[in-house]
């Protein structure tokens, strides 16, 4: 397909539509400084850690936060690009593909891309879009499955925004899209495309993020749409129920989280004689640490330690077209009833906001 970075907006006009693309946080760097203070944010969130405020504040900062970023910075050190961090990189990327794709389709929006945690923040791209003159914003969180633990806690974060901002933009947003056909074919068509080069595995494993088993029992649908993603997949792969297997990774704590573990049940597979395992990741749409550290370095080793010969880590969706074409339909899917064809000229933009400066409105 032709692809231009930007879209064909017409005589400079500025779009009023905005796509916003959310993923989790990243340390800015390696390093045991940086991780700490993304940390701190990040298991700072009620939404994550879910445990009587006080007593995990003392855990928090009294232990995890004394010893785990130098642990962790290490472990990013491991997988970090000239570009940055992985997550970043590829999150990056793809709400630029994103950008074109739309444009191709002569959708006239802005594709942006935001943190939950760390930088860029949700909240100084949604500033920095209503001073570009956008008064539509939808929220594209980068997670197919919806889990308080992510998807709620992104929103939070607009609405923390939103309480604080007088003229507020129109805004919808994403809950999921782990059914949707076009997502499901550009997992198949990854997993196809490995097959192809490499023959089959006597195992595809399916390992997606934990979370605490109470978030299950409390409603949290994020277990029922693993499952669900994983069924449809196995099936438009025409996969029997031997021939694959659903993880959860990425466990912390002590507390029970969604069973079964990933490392466990490839070690397990390793003593009972399995010797290929194929592993993907579907719940990440980006290749970060939780994949190319703990699943391609740490699992693997666990696997071929544990009498496993062969393993072969298939790479998350990234910027595979099939993904960025799944993530343009579900998006345009959202976009509908707004009209993405109103643009606003530059020059009355910077006349406007001049006038509203003028007037004492905040810059
Ligand atoms: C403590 C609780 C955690 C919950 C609940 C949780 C849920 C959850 N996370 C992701 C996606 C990612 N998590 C990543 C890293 C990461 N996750 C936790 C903890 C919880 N996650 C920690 C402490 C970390 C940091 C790394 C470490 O110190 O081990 C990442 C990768 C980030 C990166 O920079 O590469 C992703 C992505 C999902 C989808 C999810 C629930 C569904
Ligand atoms: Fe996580
Ligand atoms: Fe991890």
């Amino acid at each position: 397909m032709p692809f231009s970075p930007e879209p064909p907006f017409q005589h400079g006009q500025v779009p009023r539509t905005a796509v916003l693309l959310c993923n989790l946080g990243t340390p800015d760097e390696p390093t045991t400084k940086a991780v700490r203070r993304y940390l701190a944010e990040f298991l700072s969130d009620q939404r994550v850690v879910e445990i009587p405020r006080l007593l995990w504040l003392l855990i928090l900062h009294g232990i995890i936060l004394r010893f785990r970023p130098a642990k962790s910075a290490a472990k990013y050190a491991s997988i970090w690009t000239p570009e940055g961090s992985p997550l970043k990189v590829w999150t990056e990327k793809q709400a630029k593909l994103l950008q074109g794709w739309l444009g191709q389709r002569n959708h006239h929006v802005k594709v942006r891309w935001a943190m939950r945690y760390g930088s860029t923040s949700i909240a100084s791209q949604l500033d920095a879009l209503k001073a570009d003159g956008v008064t539509r914003v939808l929220v594209v969180p980068a997670y197919p499955q919806y889990s308080a633990t992510t998807t709620a806690s992104v929103f939070d974060a607009v609405y923390q925004w939103a309480q604080k901002t007088r003229a507020l933009p129109e805004l919808r947003f994403i809950n999921h899209y782990h059914d949707h056909p076009d997502y499901i074919s550009a997992l198949a068509a990854s997993v196809l495309r490995h097959w192809k080069k490499n023959g089959l595995p006597d195992k595809l494993v399916m390992s997606f993020h934990g979370i605490p088993e109470r978030s299950l029992h409390l409603g949290d649908p994020y277990h029922c749409e693993c499952f669900k993603t994983a069924r449809l997949l196995t099936e438009k792969l025409g996969l029997s129920k031997d021939q694959c297997q659903v993880t959860f990774q990425s466990r912390l704590g002590r507390a029970k989280w969604l069973e079964p573990y990933t490392e466990p049940t490839l070690i397990a597979m390793g003593k009972a004689g399995v010797k290929r395992v194929d592993l993907i990741c579907p719940g990440f749409t980006s290749d970060c640490l939780e994949t190319l550290e703990e699943i391609n370095m740490e699992a693997r080793e666990a696997f071929l330690h544990a009498g496993g010969q062969t393993f072969h880590y298939i790479p998350c969706l990234n910027d595979d077209p099939e993904w960025i074409t799944a993530l343009c339909n579900v998006t345009q899917q959202h976009l509908l009833g707004w009209n993405t064809l109103d643009t606003v000229d530059p020059q009355v933009l910077a006349a406007s906001r001049t006038a509203a400066l003028a007037l004492g409105a905040k810059a």
